[in-house]
């Protein structure tokens, strides 16, 4: 379907259900009209089905991933902190927490609970493992007060660090329990008023559905929903079902209600937003749906975030993108890294790839794109 020039007041009407990822064609394919870049664009978005673009997810990964400069020293590539980790889940910080150092960062630390954190620490000496978190089954015999003072304890422990984090990851594998959830809602308030980015994924949507105001405004937060969660937390902020006709205008209603955080709507496409436009990523990765892709992509968020961030002092970054918000872009990078991994995942491991599988090619997808050297 090829738009005509001039055609403007045509456009609204050609806004059919062209699939996003035909975007990248549609501007080709424009190219053969006089059409001025911004009448190009609207046609894309009109056709396209709503405000949304397909990332240009390649270029994005090329101008905010870091060279390897020897003139710097650890840390500065990025320290991240997982919270997650409990009695029942100890795969999931652990993915989330060993991408980010697999993609570059320097320091990759999780917070958890005693007995996830033995069982961590010997998935890889690699990542500082902190036991501070606290479940209700393990101090049943305390009083009221003396869960205060826990509560206390474990809030001063994760000060100590706080500082020194370039991005949380709150929630894979953190489990519903109050008492730890409890927790980890005053060390996000905490995080909250030392400008500390937090990606919010797993577990801790559960806990971010109940109480939005722990990231309400919040425009260093990035929400990481998958089906499940996002339609919990559309239910509970715009009070309806989630309504596949209108997954742009969904989105952004949805990122404006919460003060436009970012929010990145894992599916067949990841979608996207902070409220002012919807960004989307195709790539396709592989059919395998297995657990713990999730926390992959949590991880990585928090390190391109942050370098997204530090691209911003730094005059490399293309126009287009500097007009871009960080959270977005580390957004848009993860989702690429994640499903170029998979795709070469798949490639060699078929119907028996897992997480592991994915998180080991996650260097080489990335050298592909930008080359370490
Ligand atoms: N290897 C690992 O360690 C991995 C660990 N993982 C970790 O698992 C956690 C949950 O992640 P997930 O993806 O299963 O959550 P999700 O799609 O919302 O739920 C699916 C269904 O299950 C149910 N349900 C879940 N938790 C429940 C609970 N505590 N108690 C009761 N019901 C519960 C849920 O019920 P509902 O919320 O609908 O009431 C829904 O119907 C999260 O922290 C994640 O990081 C994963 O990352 C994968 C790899
Ligand atoms: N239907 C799909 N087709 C292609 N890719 C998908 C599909 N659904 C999800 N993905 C990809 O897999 C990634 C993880 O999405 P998923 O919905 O599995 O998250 P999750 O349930 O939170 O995972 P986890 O098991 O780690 O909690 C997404 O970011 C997306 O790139
Ligand atoms: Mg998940």
């Amino acid at each position: 379907m090829f738009v005509k020039h001039g055609m403007n007041s045509g456009f609204s009407s050609l806004a059919s259900s062209a699939v996003l990822r035909r975007q990248q064609f549609l501007i080709r394919s424009l190219k053969g009209y006089s059409v001025s870049d911004k009448i190009r664009m609207e046609a894309v978005k009109c056709l396209s089905g709503g405000a949304s673009l397909e990332a240009n997810a390649e270029s994005v990964l090329r101008t905010i991933t870091p060279s390897l400069d020897p003139t710097r020293h650890k840390g500065q590539a990025g320290k991240i902190a997982v919270i997650g980790g409990c009695r029942e889940y100890t795969g999931a910080p652990y993915f989330a927490a060993i991408s980010a150092l697999k993609i570059g960062a320097d320091l990759s630390h999780v917070f958890c609970t005693e007995g996830a954190a033995t069982v961590i620490k010997s998935y890889s000496p690699e990542l500082i493992v902190h036991p501070i978190l606290e479940e209700s089954y393990n101090i049943s015999g305390v009083n009221d007060e003396g869960k205060r003072d826990i509560s206390k304890k474990i809030l001063s422990e994760f000060d100590k660090w706080m500082e020194r984090f370039d991005c949380l990851v709150v929630g894979p594998g953190l489990g519903r329990d109050p008492f730890l959830l409890e927790c980890v809602s005053k060390i996000m308030t905490r995080a909250r008023q030392s400008n500390v980015p937090i990606v919010v994924d797993g577990d801790g949507l559960f806990l971010v559905t109940n109480s939005i105001e722990l990231v309400s405004g919040y425009r260093l937060a990035v929400l990481t929903p998958n089906v499940n969660e996002y339609k919990r937390l559309v239910q509970k902020v715009l009070g309806c079902d989630v309504n596949d006709q209108n997954t742009h205008g969904e989105l952004l209603s949805l990122s404006k209600q919460i003060g436009n955080v970012t929010i990145l709507r894992k599916g067949k496409s990841d979608l996207i937003s902070d409220g002012e436009k919807v960004q989307s990523v195709s790539i396709y990765g592989s059919p395998r749906r297995c657990g713990g892709q999730g926390d992959i992509l949590s991880g990585s968020v928090a390190v391109f975030l942050f370098w997204a961030r530090q691209c911003n002092s730094a005059a490399e970054r293309e126009s287009t993108i500097s007009r871009t918000n960080p959270t977005v872009l580390g957004c848009i990078a993860g989702s690429a890294l994640l499903r170029k991994a998979a795709a070469l995942a798949f490639e060699h491991k078929k119907r028996s790839t897992l997480t592991t599988d994915i998180i080991e090619h996650l260097g080489q997808s990335l050298e592909a794109i930008s080359p370490a050297s």
